[in-house]
């Protein structure tokens, strides 16, 4: 459902071209839960960054369910974005002066749904993960673990094709994070695609496809 066809990103400094990828071929396919790993300033962010659309790459071409995405102007792509993907990340970014059901409502701000729409499906959003005795707390009320599923159902909660997850369990004891996996797994059962950068050998036992990232390239 996502192509990456000889995808290049060279980030320019002031001083400095850094090449982040170099001739990217990947094709995430539907219900395909992918694992990301490789060292540290490899290359992951910057793919996931790409694949999710956050970012348009220097060269080559990136297809969501066959259309290039240099078809699309900036405003479809990010409506595009909107409807596609869910994004988590390693340290949670939940806004703290917001309670965790208005936390988990504001990816829907940008559709036009009513809010007695918006809100019941962030409850459904926070039962999923097994929170939804916690909507009326602040996330610093919360663990770490229950942040990030706090996290989960903010990515969710719009119902996206795909969960894109940056290291989402790094900041986690192995329990809490044993506990997001699990979710993350379920969530896939259900039918969510996922690509999930972790530097976990026993997560990445249990993904379907491990993508190795080296020096900006895809090894086998
Ligand atoms: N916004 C940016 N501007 C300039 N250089 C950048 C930018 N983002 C990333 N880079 C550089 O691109 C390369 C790849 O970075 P990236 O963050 O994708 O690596 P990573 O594999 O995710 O690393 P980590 O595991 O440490 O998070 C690195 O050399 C990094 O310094």
């Amino acid at each position: 459902m996502i192509k990456l066809d000889n995808v290049s990103k060279t980030y320019q400094t002031d001083k400095v071209e850094t090449l982040a990828l170099k001739e990217i071929n990947l094709h995430v396919k539907k219900g395909e839960f992918v694992g990301m790993m490789g060292p540290s300033g490899c290359g992951k962010s910057t793919l996931l960054n790409l694949i999710g659309l956050l970012d348009r790459p220097g060269s080559g071409t990136i297809s969501v369910d066959g259309i290039p995405l240099k078809s699309y102007k900036d405003k479809e792509v990010a409506k595009l974005r909107n409807s596609t993907f869910g994004f988590i990340f390693q340290s949670f970014h939940l806004i703290n002066d917001l309670r965790v059901i208005d936390n988990v409502e504001l990816p829907l701000l940008y559709r036009t749904l009513p809010a007695g729409e918006r809100r019941q499906m962030a409850r459904e959003a926070l039962e999923k993960v097994g929170l939804g005795a916690r909507m009326d707390h602040y996330p610093n009320q919360l663990s770490g673990g229950q942040q990030q599923r706090v996290a989960i159902a903010r990515a969710i909660v719009g119902q996206p094709q795909v969960l894109l997850a940056d290291e989402p369990t790094g900041n986690l004891d192995s329990k809490m994070g044993a506990e997001v996996m699990e979710i993350l797994l379920r969530l896939n059962g259900e039918g969510t695609t996922v690509v999930m950068v972790t530097h976990d050998e026993r997560e990445a036992q249990r993904v379907s496809r491990i993508v190795r990232v080296f020096d900006g390239q895809l090894v086998a």
